[in-house]
This record gives C-alpha cells, structure tokens and sequence, in this order.
C-alpha cells in the first residue's frame, strides 16, 4: 500500500459511506426514547398501540412532507415504519419486565410532557434529514449506505438485541424507487 494510505478507522469508514447516518441516528434515538415511552405506561391501564396519537403523527408529517416537497405517501411509510418499530421495543421490554421484576423502571416519566416532545423533535429532525437525503434514498447504493450507516448506528449507542431489532424494523421505507 502507498505511504499515504489512510488505516479504515470507524471514522474513516463513516466518511466513505456517508449520507444516510444522519436517517440511521434518528432512527436509533426515537428507539431509545421507546424506553422511556415504557417505562411511562407500564404497570399503567395505558395501552402501548395509542391510534389516536399514531393518526396524529401521520396526518402531521404527511401534510409537512408537502411542505418540503416530499411524497408525503413515503414518508407517512416511514414514520409508520418508525411507529411499527417503537412497539416492537415496547413489547419487548414489558416482557423483559414482566420476566424480570428487578429490571422494571424505578420511575415513571410524564408520557405527555416529557416523553412525547421528545419524540416530536426527532420527528422535525427525521423530516429534514429526509429531504436532505432525497436524492441518496433514491439511487440503487441506498440500500447498502443503509445497513452500513444503521450498522455504524447501532454500534455507537450500543443497542443491544431487542433495539438492534427495532432499528431494522425501522429501515424498510427508507429506499425510495
Ligand atoms: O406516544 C405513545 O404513546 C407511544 O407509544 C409512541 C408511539 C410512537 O412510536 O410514536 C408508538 C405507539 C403508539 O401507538 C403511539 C405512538
């Protein structure tokens, strides 16, 4: 190899494969947040699939993908895949808890408050990251940018099995065409 070639550090890895990471950190944060979205219903009467709010959601960020001149059809796909994903972390954490008692939260975040802001701000943040990888999500290296930038994603916040889950359960709208 020439003097001059650069050691594939993580970092460098990235940077050859960039673009969707911004999609894939997202993903992974509102997938953390499903902790917290957990840990405010469990061991409440408040069922985990809350329609009412998904309708929101989704009639939300169609109507603003219009405004960003985006398919407000494929992104409605992808927060439905977010929301998909979501629950399948909640499910499996209830069951985690149910299995192992000393696992359970010690505290009860505000649903409304705190948790659902929270999500909201990742849900401005997706629709910008979605518009500023319009062009990337349509060529045929998407698909493969994808799974290298969720891979680089799930490694860096250490997702374990049951997120690592919801994360490729959060990635199959994102490849337009
Ligand atoms: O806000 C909630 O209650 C959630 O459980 C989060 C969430 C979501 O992913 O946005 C997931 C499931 C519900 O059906 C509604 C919304």
């Amino acid at each position: 190899a020439p003097a001059t070639a650069v050691p594939p550090t993580p970092a460098r890895a990235a940077s050859l494969a960039p673009g969707l990471g911004s999609v894939t950190e997202l993903f992974a944060e509102r997938l953390l947040l499903a902790d917290k979205v957990a840990a405010a219903k469990y061991g409440t009467d408040k069922p985990i699939d809350d329609p009412v709010r998904e309708r929101q959601i989704l009639d939300d960020v169609a109507a603003r993908a219009v405004g960003l001149g985006l398919n407000p059809d494929a992104v409605t796909a992808v927060f439905r895949d977010q929301i998909e994903a979501n629950k399948l972390v909640q499910r499996g954490l209830y069951a985690r808890w149910d299995a192992h008692p000393e696992e359970r939260p010690t505290e009860r975040p505000d649903l409304v408050k705190e948790v659902r802001p929270a999500l909201d701000r990742i849900t401005t943040a997706l629709l910008t990251a979605l518009r500023e990888t319009e062009g990337l999500r349509a060529r045929p290296s998407c698909g493969p940018r994808l799974r290298m930038a969720a891979a680089w994603s799930a490694y860096g916040h250490r997702l374990d099995t049951l997120h690592v889950e919801g994360l490729v359960r959060a990635l199959p709208s994102v490849c337009e065409g």
